[in-house]
């Protein structure tokens, strides 16, 4: 084998197996460092594709002085890491979005991470419903979430109609607690949806805090616009009498 420069106990050159090795060593000490420094994470593709070369450069090593119990653990370091590629190539296909998914996505939860929108969306259905159907009455409990990307929404309170919801959500005020409706909400134009339950979302709420936070903050500002249009109204109105 070619040299390369002195070895470490100064009786030679340095082989090229050996320096496998050296560098071999090398990764698995900065990744582990890296790990424990917080820098990467242990599920993370770049920590798993270290482990794989370092065990590899360390095999490459044992050819010039060969060790079973170093091998065996090399190779079973390899094939460990070839399954956690084959793990995260598997959830990478599992992340994969419909056009409606991603435009849905981008309009109402551009802040989420696509494990987030997957785990949401997996949560739920989407669904068709004719006009006449009923998602909220007033003073009952609201059960779901309506997430309304088609179609046309009557709110109605006191039988008086008090809004419309073409594109956002309904139910989205008290489907968290499962209290009473504030309105009546019917679909007026057929209307396309994406509907999830309040219990699994309540669910998938308390399992990811991030998640949470995304969700919670989304509904809020959807309730925000909704009082704003209706002091809208209400200006209008009054400055009309
Ligand atoms: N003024 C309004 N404009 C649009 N939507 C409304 C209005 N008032 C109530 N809603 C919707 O009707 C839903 C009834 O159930 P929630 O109270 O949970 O959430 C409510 C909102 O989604």
């Amino acid at each position: 084998m070619p040299a390369f420069g002195a070895d470490a106990a100064g009786d030679g050159d340095l082989s090229l197996f050996e320096l496998a090795g050296y560098i071999g060593v090398a990764l698995y000490l900065g990744a582990y460092a890296a790990l424990q420094l917080g820098v990467l994470r242990g599920s993370g593709l770049t920590y798993t594709l270290a482990n794989l070369a370092a065990a590899c450069l360390v095999l490459v090593s044992l050819i010039e002085s060969f060790n079973r119990a170093s091998a065996m653990i090399q190779l079973a370091w390899v094939a460990i890491s070839l399954a956690g590629l084959a793990r995260m190539a598997l959830a990478r296909m599992r992340l994969r979005f419909s056009a409606e998914e991603r435009a849905f996505l981008a309009m109402q939860f551009p802040d989420m991470t696509p494990n987030m929108a997957r785990r949401f969306l997996d949560a739920g259905n989407w669904i068709e419903l004719g006009t006449g159907t009923l998602l909220t009455r007033e003073g009952e409990p609201v059960t779901n979430l309506f997430c309304v990307v088609d179609g046309r929404i009557v709110i109605t309170s006191g039988g008086q109609e008090i809004g419309e919801v073409t594109d956002g959500f309904v139910g989205e005020i008290n489907v968290m607690s499962g209290g009473p409706a504030t309105a009546t909400a019917v679909v007026a134009r057929t209307a396309r949806l994406f509907v999830i339950s309040g219990d699994v979302l309540r669910q998938e709420l308390k399992r990811d805090p991030d998640l949470r936070l995304v969700v919670e903050h989304r509904l809020t500002r959807d309730t925000g616009e909704k009082l704003a249009a209706a002091n809208r109204s209400l200006r209008k109105l009054r400055s009309g009498q």
